[in-house]
């Protein structure tokens, strides 16, 4: 370029303009999902680790976040057309990175039994789980569902509505166990003393959770990766998960 011109980006098309433009950050999440994404139905607060860091990086921008509720379900639809990132504890699956961007990873995980505590060496593999009798529960249309039918297929899976209140079900005998993120089990133990993590720090696989991007925006992701590694190491991060994580 000769000197004194502009610099201009690849693409004539970036959500960075547009979020900028409108002053927004439109911002998809569940809010079911204790310590990332939670909305308080009596004060209608939006609360989380991933809310903070969704916070955070509006003010990087100079813009409002807009927080656009959706369910694990509808998670990948809802993002596609109504927002311009989607955060909350998702985690990285290749069949959504079809149709999506991710950040750099915010965590490492994995999935892990959660159960009474009286319980814990009785579901401690796969394979106890996956007998005739025992009950695993699963919320809809997430990866905790996908690891369900794909590793239990001899136990009995119930599909639950209300991640709020999948845990009350294994406290009341409804169900025996739960096979979802250690971050999650470690939070939920800890909430209940009646259930209790099985090693959360063996998990039963490897997965990572990130931030959801428009497909093919590179600036956008770009500018997303810059502020995420920033965060990482300033303590911006360290400071969201505190309150959730201690
Ligand atoms: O789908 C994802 O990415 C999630 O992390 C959501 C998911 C799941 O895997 O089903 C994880 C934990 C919660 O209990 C509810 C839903």
């Amino acid at each position: 370029p000769e000197s004194g011109d502009v610099q201009k980006p690849v693409s004539d098309s970036t959500r960075l303009d547009s979020v900028v433009e409108t002053g927004t950050l439109k911002v998809c999440t569940t809010g079911d999902y204790r310590p990332f994404t939670y909305l308080d139905p009596d004060s209608g607060e939006w609360s989380g680790i991933d809310i903070t860091m969704a916070k955070n990086l509006a003010e990087t921008m100079g813009v409002e976040p807009e927080f656009i509720q959706t369910s694990w379900k509808d998670l990948m639809p809802d993002f596609l057309s109504k927002c311009d990132m989607a955060v909350g504890g998702v985690s990285i699956s290749m069949e959504r990175a079809q149709q999506a961007y991710y950040s750099e990873a915010t965590l490492d995980e994995g999935k892990t039994p959660i159960t009474l505590c009286e319980n814990v060496e009785k579901y401690d593999t796969i394979k106890e789980i996956n007998q005739p009798g025992v009950r695993s529960i699963t919320p809809i249309g997430g990866t905790n569902e996908k690891f369900a039918d794909a590793n239990y297929p001899d136990g009995e899976i119930i599909r639950f509505e209300d991640n709020n209140k999948i845990f009350d079900e294994i406290i009341a005998g409804r169900a025996d166990v739960m096979t979802t993120d250690a971050s999650e089990t470690r939070w939920v133990a800890n909430e209940h003393p009646e259930l209790c993590a099985v090693h959360p720090d063996k998990p039963f696989n490897f997965s990572q959770k990130a931030y959801l991007l428009p497909l093919g925006d590179d600036e956008f992701q770009e500018y997303v990766n810059q502020w995420l590694n920033m965060a990482k190491n300033d303590g911006t991060l360290a400071a969201a998960e505190k309150p959730w994580f201690g």
